[in-house]
């Protein structure tokens, strides 16, 4: 397990995307931190910066203003301690090589021995549910599967915090059930800091431990609600929550008001 303690902390962040037919400021002045060990929730209306924002902290994307450290250090590029998993698992595989390849691929980059990376791409599978499937390319698996296979490619590349962005979005309700569950297990027991951005609200207070939701563009953090529903979660038990649906409505309202330009009012989560 990582050591508790602040992992991710933005200070008044600020991405202005320069273009020919004027400037579009997508992150306005956004600050946050994160914990590690925390798996937080980001939501926010269609189009607010929530891409931009994980392109930032990932180091894939330079801020126009502010600051994104980790563990206290400065992030100005991809940094092996991330991975991140997005919603086009599709274009993310590689169909000449197969899940095992997959998987495999980016731990080349890390100085390991053969053995430790049969081991690392093993036990990743088996987390995920793939063990059998290791011999098959990726055209042969369905969605909710290769959406498996990149989680399993980040997981084995042994990320301290997991950055995901919509990634159940194409997948039919059940299977998105199952990796919402996936997701929660592997945080549980391998202690992976996890960042999710997600359009579902029902999604966001299942899965977080808070759920920031952000303002519409020029975006920034409207409120961070704590999630005070039990740690051990089930699809069935948990969704049928009193507490969950106050949760849901509120955050739902919380997107509506920002959808419609109100300002952020300082007050506290029901
Ligand atoms: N490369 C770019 N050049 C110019 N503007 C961009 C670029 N990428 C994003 N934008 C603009 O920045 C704003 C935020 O986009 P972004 O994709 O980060 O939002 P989002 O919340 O992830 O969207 P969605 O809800 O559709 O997933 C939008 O106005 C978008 O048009």
């Amino acid at each position: 397990m990582p050591d508790r303690g602040t992992l991710l902390r933005v200070e008044q962040l600020r991405k202005v995307y320069e273009s020919p037919t004027g400037d579009v400021e997508a992150i306005g002045d956004l600050s946050f931190t994160m914990d590690a060990g925390e798996l937080v929730c980001i939501v926010g209306p269609s189009g607010c910066g929530k891409t931009t924002l994980l392109k930032c902290l990932a180091g894939l994307l330079r801020p126009t203003g502010g600051v994104v450290e980790m563990h206290g250090t400065p992030v100005t590029g991809p940094s092996p301690a991330m991975a991140v998993v997005f919603q086009e698992y599709g274009r993310s595989l590689y169909p000449w090589l197969t899940v095992r390849g997959n998987v495999e691929l980016p731990l080349r980059h890390k100085k390991l021995s053969r053995a430790q990376r049969d081991t690392l791409v093993t036990d990743a599978l088996d987390a995920v549910g793939l063990a059998h499937a290791a011999r098959s390319h990726p055209w042969q698996l369905s969605g909710g599967m290769q959406q498996r296979v990149a989680i399993a490619r980040a997981v084995a590349y042994q990320p301290e915090v997991l950055i995901m962005d919509e990634p159940f979005a194409a997948v039919d309700a059940q299977t998105r059930a199952d990796l919402e569950d996936l997701v929660r297990e592997l945080h549980a027991r391998r202690g992976i800091s996890v960042l999710f951005v997600t359009h579902d609200i029902d999604e966001s207070v299942y899965l977080g431990q808070r759920v920031l939701v952000l303002s519409h563009a020029p975006t920034r953090v409207r409120e961070d609600v704590a999630v005070d529903l039990p740690a051990e979660r089930d699809q069935i038990t948990t969704r049928a929550l009193p507490r969950f649906t106050e949760l849901r409505t509120h955050v739902y309202g919380e997107i509506q008001r920002a959808k419609r330009g109100h300002n952020v009012a300082p007050r506290p989560a029901p």
